[in-house]
C-alpha cells in the first residue's frame, strides 16, 4: 500500500485526508495520482466504492491556483445527486488550499445558479445538459480550464450525450488534461473515448472480477407476482441497515414504495419525474437513516455513495451487465461488505447467465423465504436486540419488576410477551405491483430516466417480448441473450 504522501501529494491536501480518515492510497489511486499530476491523459478504470473521486480530484486541486479566481477544473457527471456529492469530497480534499467547488445540475434556480458562478469558484462540477445551456447562455466561462473530468464516463458517452460532451470540450482549451472515469468500459466507449483525448494513459485496477469481492450476490428466482411479498419477507428477515430496492420503471417505483409504506417500512422512492427539491430530500432522508429503504430508477444507480447500505434489491434484473454493476455497487464501498439480491423471474434465467459472465462473478441461488422464515426471522432479529441488551448488563433498575412479573406468571411466556411487543407487527395488506415484461434480448430501449436523447444511437431492434419467450433451456437461453447483447453493443 502506497501513502499519500509517497504520492507526492501536497502538504493542504494530505491535512484535509488526514481529517477525512483516508490513510492510504487505494490501488486507483496509487496509480492515477502520480499519472495525473505529470499532466497525462488518463482513462482510469476500478471497481465500484474503491476511491475514483479522489483519484481525479486530487491531481485536479493540485494544479489549481487558488488565488485566480477563474474557473480551472471541470467535472461533469450524469445525474444531479452525483454532481452535489462528487463537489462535496473535492471541497473537502481542497479545503486547506482555499479551492472551492461549486455543483450546477438541471432543476435548481437558473438565477441562483449564475450567482454562485459569478462567486468564482475554482472548480465545477455539472451535468452535461445544464452545463451547455450555461455555455449557450454565456454565464459561464470555461476557456481557463485547464483539467476536465468525465465521471461515469461510459454511462454519459453510451446514451447519446457524446455530442454534448463534445460540445462541452469544444469550449474548453485545447491544451487541457482530460480524465475520465468509471467502474465499467466497454470497449466500444472506450474507443469513443480515446478520439476525445490526446494519448491517454490507461489505468485498469487489475481484478478478477468486475464487482468487489466485498459484496455478497444472490438471486431468487421467483414469478413478477411473487416478488413483492419475498422483497417483503426477505426485508424482514434482514432487517437491513438502509437498502435500496431498484426497480425497472418509475411507475413501479411508486407502486412499490407506496407499497411498502402500506405495510409498514419506512420507505420513500426516487426516480427522474420527481421535482429536484423532492429528490433531493429523499436522498438526505435516507442518508440521515430517518427512512431505511430507498426504491429507485437507475437515476440511484451510479456513483452515490451513502454509508450504511447494507442491501441492494434488483427487484427487476437490469438490462445491461454495466448497469448491474453499478446498481449492486452502492453497497460494498469503502472496503465494507454488503449483499446483493436479484429477483429473477423463470424466463429471465438466461439472462442472469450472461450478465455472471460479462461481470465474472457468480450470483448464489437463494431460495425465496416463506412466510414462516419471515416470522421467524423478524424473531431473530428482537431476540438479536434483547440479547445485545442483556450485554450491556445495564438492568438492575429492572430486576424488581422482573421479579413480579416472574411470581405471577412462567418465564416463557413473559419472554415470549416482550418478543411480541418488540417484534414488528407484520401487515398483510395487499400490495398490487402492475406486471412489466420479462427483460428480453431483443427488448425495448433501456429505460433510463436521466435525459436521455431521443437520437440514442444504441437501441434494441427486435419487438418486445421475443427473446423472452425463448423456451431454450438455461444454457441456450444464456448463449442466445449473450449474442445479442454483443450484438447490441456493436451496432
Ligand atoms: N484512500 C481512501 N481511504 C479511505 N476511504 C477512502 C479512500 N478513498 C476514498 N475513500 C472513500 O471511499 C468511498 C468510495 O469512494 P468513491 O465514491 O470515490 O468511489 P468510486 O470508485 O467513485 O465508486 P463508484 O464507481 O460507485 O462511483 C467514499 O466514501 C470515499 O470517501
Ligand atoms: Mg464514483
Amino acid at each position: 500500500m502506497t501513502t499519500f504522501k509517497e504520492l507526492g501529494v501536497s502538504t493542504p491536501i494530505m491535512k484535509a485526508l488526514e481529517k477525512m480518515g483516508f490513510e492510504e492510497s487505494t490501488p486507483i489511486q496509487a496509480e492515477t495520482i502520480p499519472l495525473a499530476m505529470q499532466g497525462n491523459d488518463v482513462i482510469g478504470q476500478a471497481q465500484t466504492g474503491t476511491g475514483k473521486t479522489a483519484a481525479f480530484g486530487i491531481p485536479m486541486i493540485e494544479k489549481i491556483d487558488p488565488k485566480e479566481r477563474k474557473i480551472q477544473g471541470l467535472i461533469v457527471a450524469p445525474t444531479r445527486e452525483l454532481a452535489v456529492q462528487v463537489a462535496e469530497e473535492i471541497n473537502r480534499l481542497a479545503k486547506f488550499k482555499g479551492v472551492r467547488a461549486l455543483s450546477i445540475y438541471g432543476g435548481q434556480h437558473m438565477e441562483r445558479q449564475i450567482r454562485a458562478l459569478k462567486d468564482g469558484p475554482h472548480i465545477v462540477v455539472a451535468t452535461p445538459g445544464r452545463l451547455l445551456d450555461h455555455m449557450r447562455r454565456k454565464t459561464i466561462r470555461i476557456n481557463m480550464v485547464q483539467t476536465a473530468v468525465l465521471d461515469e464516463a461510459d454511462e454519459m458517452l453510451n446514451m447519446g450525450f457524446i455530442d454534448d460532451i463534445r460540445d462541452i470540450l469544444k469550449g474548453i482549451p485545447e491544451e487541457r488534461q482530460t480524465l475520465l472515469f468509471s467502474a465499467t468500459m466497454p470497449k466500444e466507449i472506450r474507443d469513443i473515448a480515446t478520439n476525445l483525448m490526446k494519448s491517454p494513459k490507461e489505468i485498469k485496477v487489475k481484478a478478477k472480477e468486475m464487482t468487489v469481492e466485498n459484496i455478497d450476490q444472490y438471486f431468487i428466482e421467483i414469478p413478477e407476482k411473487f416478488k413483492f411479498d419475498t422483497l417483503n419477507n426477505h426485508l424482514d428477515i434482514n432487517a437491513p441497515e438502509l437498502a435500496i430496492i431498484f426497480s425497472r420503471t418509475k411507475k413501479r417505483v411508486d407502486e412499490i414504495t407506496e407499497g411498502l409504506q402500506a405495510r409498514g417500512f419506512r420507505a420513500e422512492g426516487t426516480h427522474g419525474d420527481l421535482t429536484q427539491g423532492k429528490r433531493t430530500s429523499v436522498l438526505s432522508k435516507f442518508k440521515s437513516g430517518r427512512i431505511d429503504v430507498l426504491v429507485a430508477t437507475d437515476v440511484a444507480a451510479r456513483g452515490l455513495d451513502i454509508s450504511g447500505v447494507t442491501h441492494v434489491y434488483n427487484f427487476d434484473i437490469p438490462q445491461d451487465p454495466e448497469s448491474y454493476v453499478h446498481r449492486i455497487g452502492r453497497t460494498g464501498r469503502a472496503g465494507k461488505t454488503g449483499e446483493a439480491i436479484s429477483f429473477i423471474t423463470p424466463r429471465e434465467i438466461g439472462h442472469l447467465k450472461s450478465i455472471e459472465k460479462v461481470t465474472k462473478s457468480k450470483m448464489k441461488r437463494l431460495m425465496p423465504p416463506t412466510n414462516q422464515d419471515a416470522q421467524r426471522g423478524q424473531q431473530q432479529v428482537t431476540v438479536d436486540k434483547l440479547t445485545k441488551t442483556i450485554e450491556q448488563k445495564d438492568l438492575q433498575a429492572y430486576h424488581e419488576t422482573a421479579n413480579g412479573l416472574l411470581q405471577e406468571n412462567d418465564s416463557i411466556t413473559v419472554i415470549a410477551a416482550a418478543l411480541k411487543l418488540l417484534t414488528k407487527e407484520r401487515r398483510d395488506t395487499p400490495v398490487r405491483i402492475s406486471s412489466v415484461a420479462p427483460i428480453s434480448v431483443k427488448g425495448p430501449n433501456r429505460s433510463k430516466d436521466n435525459n436521455r436523447r431521443p437520437n440514442n444511437k444504441r437501441h434494441y431492434s427486435g419487438q418486445r417480448g421475443q427473446g423472452g419467450r425463448n423456451q431454450g433451456g438455461r444454457n441456450q437461453g444464456g448463449r442466445n441473450r449473450k449474442g445479442n447483447y454483443q450484438k447490441r453493443r456493436n451496432d
